[in-house]
């Protein structure tokens, strides 16, 4: 389903698993920050509606969206007690190819990172052909693609609990 017609800050409370105890980073791009603070504040605001505690919350900011890569990559490293990771970038159209680079190297460096490293990297990168694209899904009328990715960490970081409860 596209997002056209769809609100991505909707979600069933009942459906969402206990995230009271559950650590989880934020690596947020520079670039657009217009864009890309929308999106921190919808998931860190969907943390806190789901009982993530605020000190259970840890941001580092890169310069832009290929950055998400290393950031997220030095956060695994540096942080394994963390339970999932956000990336918040937006990567906008412009005049050039370079749009494509960037999106297909993000793209392909966080699903790398999710193969290679065991805390889940959530793709929050929005890539739009122009702002308002942008502006309709970072708290607009397509509501927040950061709450999306909120849930989505909180319901990644239960199956990597239950996996380890699994495995013994
Ligand atoms: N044009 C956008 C960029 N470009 C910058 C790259 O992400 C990167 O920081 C640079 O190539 C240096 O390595 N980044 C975005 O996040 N969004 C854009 O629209
Ligand atoms: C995604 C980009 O890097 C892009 O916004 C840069 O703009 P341009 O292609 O006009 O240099």
């Amino acid at each position: 389903m596209a997002t056209e017609g769809k609100n991505l800050s909707q979600y069933d409370k009942d459906k969402i698993p206990n995230a009271k105890d559950f650590r989880f980073g934020i690596v947020v791009s520079e670039w657009n920050d217009e864009i890309t603070e929308g999106l921190f504040q919808g998931a860190f605001d969907a943390f806190i509606e789901n009982s993530v505690q605020k000190e259970n919350i840890v941001r580092w900011n890169v310069p832009g969206s290929f950055e998400l890569i290393y950031g997220c990559k030095k956060m695994q490293e540096s942080f394994e007690m963390l339970d999932a990771i956000i990336a918040v970038g937006s990567v906008i159209q412009g005049e050039t190819k370079h749009f494509d680079f960037v999106c297909e190297g993000v793209t392909q460096g966080i699903k790398d990172l999710n193969v290679k490293h065991d805390i889940p990297v959530i793709f929050c990168v929005l890539t739009d052909d122009n702002i308002e694209q942008s502006r309709a899904r970072s708290g607009g009328k397509h509501g927040n693609k950061g709450t999306e990715a909120a849930i989505a960490a909180i319901k990644m970081a239960q199956l990597r609990k239950d996996a380890k409860f699994y495995k013994g």
